[in-house]
């Protein structure tokens, strides 16, 4: 090992609506392993509900694990003092190279990840109204380990980034051009994981490392992305996060028409409209009865298998739009919880693009490793299980960044 990085890490912040995430990269000179090696994966979920911590080493044995009354109301700052706590023990006399911050929104300015400075931390406080779920929650951490310690760098990854290479065809609203030229375009999210799953593509299959994919990252926020090349050409989310799919607790996409009925016929706001587009809709909104995919599978009423048809067909027509976008289509990749774990979405999305020259192999859908294809042989068009690791991306964004 060289001795200039022994004891060296970069700590990675991913900090979402309901959780926080902190994990910790160690760095090594080690050719074959790459220079990071994960250390600890922390996080607490369910905050605004019941807050779970766990956190868990690299070889996924617990290391800590702790559960807070319904009641309590811990909030982001206090999930992330309690983080930064039991990280401080786990790592006594570490020193820290930077720490990484996945930043949903980087707007037009921002095309790759940048060490932030106070006029970067501004200009990404401009965009809280395009991310109003994500953003905030991103930036609170930054400001507060800039107040901390002051010295220490901070990087800014993006989930628009990855797609900022995108033709302006593909980005435009037919509004007014003035619109298309103050920002008013499609970003697309979810870059991180993206940028992840492209990477993993060279050793996995060559094919689709130079073919046309349609990446479906189905998890609490969902989105599809068509990788040319390993290069994003189109994505499913627009100019907001609660484009495209239905996910959760979002609509996903929604006929403007609707909205300006909403306002002129139930007196509707602005936040209200917010509140009712990114927390009352997708699974939660159409089922009644939760926004968690496990809940819904294992639901047995007409409610909650409605929810799980839309969201299906949803997906299907993407891929075929994502596919002409192409002109084709060599592959499918699965990801994040949904795309990850449930069998059963996979298939039914998989048995819809028969037409694509898709055909499942039910076995192994069903059960192999995390990393696999899911695909039969002879089938034209493939389908991978790729598990993300957007928390990677960022450590090695804030590596190059910090390390030179
Ligand atoms: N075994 C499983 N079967 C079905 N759905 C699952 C499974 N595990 C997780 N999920 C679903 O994955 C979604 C959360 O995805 P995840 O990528 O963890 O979200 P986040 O965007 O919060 O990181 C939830 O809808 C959850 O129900
Ligand atoms: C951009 C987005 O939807 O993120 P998440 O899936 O973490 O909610
Ligand atoms: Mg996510």
């Amino acid at each position: 090992m060289d001795p200039r990085l022994e004891g060296e890490f970069i700590a990675v912040v991913n900090a979402g609506s309901s959780s926080i995430k902190l994990s910790m990269f160690s760095l090594h000179e080690d050719r074959q392993r790459g220079p990071l090696r994960l250390e600890l994966r922390a996080q607490v979920e369910g905050l605004g509900t019941a807050p779970h911590f766990e956190a868990k080493h690299a070889d996924g044995t617990t290391a800590g694990a702790r559960d807070w009354p319904v009641d309590v109301g811990l909030s982001h700052d206090g999930a992330l003092d309690h983080l930064v706590e039991f990280v401080t023990h786990e790592f006594p006399g570490i020193r820290m190279l930077g720490i990484g911050h996945r930043v949903v929104h980087g707007g037009t300015d921002f095309a790759e990840p940048v060490v932030v400075t106070p006029d970067v931390l501004a200009r990404l406080e401009t965009l809280v109204p395009l991310a109003p779920l994500h953003q905030p929650h991103n930036l609170g951490p930054i400001r507060r380990a800039f107040a901390a310690l002051p010295q220490l760098p901070q990087v800014a990854c993006f989930d628009t980034a990855f797609h900022r290479g995108q033709s302006d065809v593909a980005d435009a609203f037919a509004l007014p051009y003035a619109l298309f030229e103050a920002g008013v375009r499609r970003y697309g999210f979810h870059g991180l994981s993206y940028e992840y799953i492209a990477s993993r593509l060279p050793a996995l299959s060559p094919r689709l490392a130079d073919g046309r994919v349609v990446v479906l990252h189905l998890g609490n926020g969902a989105s599809a992305c068509a990788l040319h090349r390993g290069r994003s050409i189109a994505s499913s989310m627009g100019f907001t996060a609660v484009d495209g799919l239905p996910m959760g607790t979002r609509s996903g996409a929604v006929d403007p028409g609707v909205l300006l009925f909403l306002m002129d016929e139930r007196r509707m706001d602005a936040r209200e409209l917010e509140t009712l587009l990114y927390k009352q809709s997708g699974l939660l909104g159409l089922s009644g009865i939760s926004s968690d995919m496990r809940q819904l599978l294992a639901s047995d009423t007409q409610r909650a298998r409605f929810a799980i048809d839309v969201f299906v067909h949803r997906i299907a027509r993407e891929i075929g739009a994502l596919a002409a976008e192409m002109g084709g289509l060599d592959g499918v990749v699965f990801t994040a919880g949904i795309g990850e774990h449930a069998t059963e979405i996979r298939r039914r999305v998989m048995s819809r693009c028969l037409w694509l020259g898709l055909s499942a192999h039910e076995s192994v859908n069903r059960d192999g490793p995390a990393e696999r294809r899911i695909s039969t042989v002879d089938s034209r068009c493939e389908a991978w299980v790729i598990p993300t690791d957007e928390e990677l991306m960022m450590a090695r964004h804030t590596f190059r960044l910090l390390a030179g």
